[in-house]
Formats: C-alpha cells, sequence, structure tokens
C-alpha cells in the first residue's frame, strides 16, 4: 500500500502532470446551518467544479454566498453532504479583510509568504500598484486598500481554488480592471476560481459559468442573470429576550430579511 502511494506521488504527477491536476471538485447534498434548530441556509446542494473554470455567484443580500464560499473554502464544515475534491492550496479572499492587526502591510505580506512556504507576494503587490501602501498599518488602511492586501495573500501561493468574496467592492479602478485578467490567469494554469459579485465585474470572461443561490439551493443559468438593482440597505440594532430569539429572527428571515444574533447582554 505504502509502495503504491509512494509511486502515485511520485511518479504520476512527474508523467502526467496534466492529468494530477485535472480534478473536479465536488458537493455532494451540501447543507449548512448555523445552529441546531435554526433553517438551513444552503439546502441540499449539488454542484461541480472544474479546473480551469471561473464561476461568478449572484443572489440577494443575505441569500448565502458567503457562507457557500465559506464552505467550498473548507472554512465552514457542511452539517450534512460532503465536499470533496478540493485543491490542496486555497486561496481565499474574504469580503472584508480584519485588520485589526499590529502589522504593516509589508510585515503581514512576509508573514504570510512564510506561512505560505516563502510564495512571493511582491509581483502581486506589484500588479495592483500597492508601492504606497507597504509602510502603512493594516488599522490604517482604506476598505479598498485592505481588499487588496486580502486579494495578495489569496494569489500568492498560486492557488488551485481561489475564492474572491466581492472582489470589485471598494476597488480603485485600476485593480478593479485588472481582475478579470488575474482569474482568466489563473484559470489558465488549471486552478478553479469562483467570486461572488453583485456588481458583474467578470461578466464578459469567456466560458464565464453563472451560479445563483436562492432559498438555500445554488441554480446554474446559461445566460448572466439580469444585473442586480442596487438598494440602499441599513443596519438596525434589536433588543429581544433570549428565549425569544429563534421565533424572532426565523419570522425575520421569512419576511426575507438577513438577520442574525450579534451579541448576548447580560
Ligand atoms: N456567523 C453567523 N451566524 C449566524 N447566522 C449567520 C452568520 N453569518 C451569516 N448568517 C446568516 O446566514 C444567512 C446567509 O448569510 P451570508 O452572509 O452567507 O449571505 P450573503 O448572500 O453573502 O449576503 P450578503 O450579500 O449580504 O453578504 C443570512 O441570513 C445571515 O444572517
Amino acid at each position: 500500500m505504502l509502495g503504491c502511494r509512494l509511486y502515485c506521488r511520485t511518479f504520476i504527477p512527474a508523467l502526467r502532470p496534466d492529468l494530477y491536476r485535472y480534478r473536479i471538485m465536488r458537493l455532494s447534498r451540501v447543507s449548512f446551518r448555523y445552529r441546531r434548530r435554526e433553517p438551513f441556509v444552503i439546502e441540499d446542494v449539488d454542484a461541480d467544479l472544474s479546473p480551469g473554470e471561473v464561476i461568478e455567484l449572484t443572489g440577494a443580500n443575505g441569500a448565502g454566498k458567503s457562507t457557500l464560499l465559506r464552505l467550498l473554502a473548507g472554512l465552514a464544515k457542511p452539517t450534512k453532504g460532503t465536499v470533496s475534491g478540493r485543491p490542496a492550496v486555497v486561496g481565499f479572499a474574504p469580503d472584508r479583510f480584519p485588520t485589526d492587526q499590529p502589522f504593516t502591510v509589508t510585515q503581514y505580506l512576509r508573514h504570510m509568504s512564510r506561512v505560505r512556504g516563502r510564495a512571493r507576494w511582491e509581483p502581486w503587490a506589484e500588479r495592483l500598484n500597492m508601492g504606497m501602501l507597504l509602510d502603512t498599518r493594516l488599522p490604517d488602511l482604506s476598505k479598498g486598500s485592505a481588499h487588496k492586501v486580502g486579494l495578495v495573500q489569496a494569489l500568492m501561493a498560486e492557488p488551485g481554488l481561489l475564492i474572491l468574496d466581492e472582489p470589485f467592492a471598494g476597488l480603485d479602478a485600476g485593480t478593479r480592471s485588472a481582475l478579470p485578467s488575474i482569474a482568466t490567469e489563473v484559470a489558465a494554469g488549471g486552478g478553479i476560481v469562483i467570486a461572488s459579485d453583485h456588481q458583474g465585474g467578470l461578466r464578459g470572461l469567456p466560458g464565464l459559468r453563472h451560479w445563483s443561490v436562492l432559498d438555500g439551493q445554488v441554480k446554474e443559468s446559461v445566460e448572466a442573470p439580469p444585473e442586480p438593482v442596487e438598494r440602499v440597505q441599513t443596519t438596525v440594532a434589536v433588543t429581544v429576550p433570549l428565549d425569544e430569539l429563534p421565533r424572532f429572527l426565523a419570522g425575520l428571515r421569512e419576511q426575507g430579511y438577513p438577520a442574525r444574533e450579534i451579541e448576548e447582554i447580560r
């Protein structure tokens, strides 16, 4: 058995790197909910993602796009079902890059490079025009600049799966226009790229797949769905007795509002 494993690992990649890389990632009957007794956010989803594909993920606010991306990344575990064939290297750029860390951009990216086996981050920083930001502390970055740091840490290790959560939000025009070619390059190198995107920034890429999340299900369409009409959103704070919370949240969600608990007050 050990001999077979050694043979497979050593010789197959060397002889047929194309075959070795070509592995379909598969979601089989994946369901997810954040807490017991709460409704499923993602329910019974079957989907395949193949190397070389770029997928655009759309859906209303609170539909479950970020949740699905976290399941794909392996950052959340399905409540039911399985995710198989996930590439070994995953790059994940979250919608909000966590800037509450006491580093400059360079210190952070150097650290991530060490974590990623001395991955080269400098060419990406240059490509995303980050020269002026390198000595800035993460907490002092604007949303768009923080987003670029998130992109560089996701790209540096040549991911087999690149996940971008709202990558165009807050970005400057130069970086926005660079992203479609970056996605194309990652896919051309055999990677899978999936991006949740309200803004249709990847539209026009040849072969782009269109997924949308609706009622916990992932639907695929051949045509790009119509561009969603942006409505101004606001967040309100409501205090309710803890034992009424599940019913209260369920009621809001039934009406289509994304609702979640923020903190328990003692
Ligand atoms: N950590 C959490 N705990 C509990 N519920 C959560 C949590 N994160 C998200 N949710 C809920 O799961 C549902 C899906 O949220 P998610 O963030 O995945 O949607 P989304 O489509 O990415 O929304 P948006 O476009 O607004 O970012 C929402 O009802 C949300 O309130």
